[in-house]
């Protein structure tokens, strides 16, 4: 048994990996918002209530949660080297660059060496001056410097764990993400797929942290054994995908010989692909109108070497092309919002369209989104509403916040 296999949007949901989200969501201040990708603060406990509530509705509907943070204490636990080799590519990566600083962080976050799920969660809270200054008056820079500056970011992203990384058949791509402040998330994958036991030398990665184009896990989609769809997007570079397809149709293990990449436009209520359709059912997409209308979809196909590519340029419609490659005469889209433009509108701000498909015709999406949600219904979806006050803050929905490791085929 492969611990990753995910081979479609939609097969029962059987395991998948969350990130309660924890107290890099208080480390937001106004003036960090934009730069750490939120549009407000928020209230971290509510938050965190409606996270359980999404995780015990997946339970109680048969699927295995774990958390990213459990998995990542796991791997600490394997031993003190690999310990301290993740603790200083964290302090590394967050730009500590002098031997002094290097060493004081590292030692400071001993502390919690015999309780690694703190010092996970230490290390995606991130650090204060105050948090390290253990001799105020070792120098003139240590007492003039204010204690309450960032020493090293927190990752208030974690909670959407479809963006590091994304899991393609049986391997995943361990994505170099857009942003800077996103960029040291996919540590946590890096550790884990080589690790921890349940995923060390099972998991082949299709694409890896250290090239250099961007990617993001919410851009790519699962549609079949066979094919799946990355958007070009915000987050996502034309040549990521190429890179991608070439490594996927070299692998001799994966399935997939079609790569389709989809230009959506580049803005932020669109910024992946699944914040703009995700499949709801074998022949249903919910997606967001703007998008409606013709769409250029390139076909990405494997060409005579190992490091050459087909690509076919298209200019289709959405349903047109997803019908040919799911196999089906006609496929139903679901517009977020219906016709109502502001309610359209309101809705795919808050991740109407976002919804984590937990078998045929079974979704998971925000309550607030009612809209749309009773389209869904009307079509014959199942609808399980999860409380969405304080999460959709972050601006990701039920998929964004989820990476599945293992659904059943179809
Ligand atoms: N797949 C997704 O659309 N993920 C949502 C990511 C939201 C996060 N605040 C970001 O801007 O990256």
């Amino acid at each position: 048994m492969y611990p990753i296999n995910v081979k479609s949007e939609i097969g029962p949901l059987k395991k998948v990996m969350l990130h309660r989200p924890g107290r890099e969501i208080e480390k937001l201040t106004p003036d960090t918002l934009r730069h750490l990708l939120f549009d407000d603060i928020p209230y971290l406990r509510i938050a965190q209530e409606e996270h359980d509530a999404f995780a015990d509705l997946l339970r109680s509907h048969g699927v295995g949660v774990v958390y990213l943070e459990q998995l990542m204490a796991e791997v600490l636990e394997q031993s003190d080297e690999i310990r301290d080799q993740f603790l200083m590519q964290w302090i590394h990566e967050a730009a500590i660059s002098t031997e002094r600083w290097q060493q004081r962080i590292y030692e400071h976050m001993l502390q919690y060496a015999d309780n690694p799920l703190e010092l996970v969660e230490k290390t995606m809270e991130g650090l204060i001056l105050g948090d390290v200054f253990f001799n105020q008056n070792e120098s003139l820079v240590d007492m003039k410097s204010d204690s309450s500056k960032v020493l090293i970011d927190p990752m208030p992203n974690l909670y959407f764990t479809r963006d590091p990384f994304a899991s393609i058949g049986n391997g995943v791509s361990l994505n170099r993400m857009y942003s800077i402040t996103r960029g040291r998330e996919t540590i946590y994958g890096e550790y884990i797929f080589r690790y921890h036991p349940d995923f060390a030398g099972k998991v082949k990665l299709y694409y890896d942290r250290y090239y250099p184009f961007n990617i993001e896990g919410g851009d790519i989609l699962n549609l079949n054994e066979h094919v799946i769809a990355v958007g070009i997007s915000q987050r996502t570079r034309a040549e990521a995908i190429e890179q991608l397809a070439q490594n996927i149709f070299a692998a001799p293990e994966a399935e997939i010989n079609t790569v389709l990449a989809f230009d959506i436009p580049d803005s932020r209520a669109f910024m992946h692909l699944d914040t703009v359709f995700t499949q709801i059912d074998r022949d249903k997409f919910s997606i967001h109108p703007g998008i409606l209308g013709p769409l250029v979809v390139y076909e990405i196909t494997p060409g005579d070497s190992a490091d050459h590519v087909k690509v076919k340029r298209t200019e289709t419609s959405l349903d047109v092309v997803l019908a040919k490659h799911l196999g089906l005469d006609r496929v139903t889209l679901i517009a977020c919002g219906g016709q109502d433009r502001i309610a359209s509108e309101r809705e795919q701000w808050n991740d109407g369209s976002n919804t984590l498909c937990i078998a045929p015709g079974v979704v998971v999406v925000y309550q607030r989104n009612e809209v749309t949600n009773e389209l869904m219904r009307e079509q014959g979806i199942t609808v399980l509403e999860i409380p969405s006050a304080e999460l959709s803050r972050g601006r990701g929905g039920p998929r964004c916040m989820s990476m599945p490791l293992v659904r059943e085929e179809l």
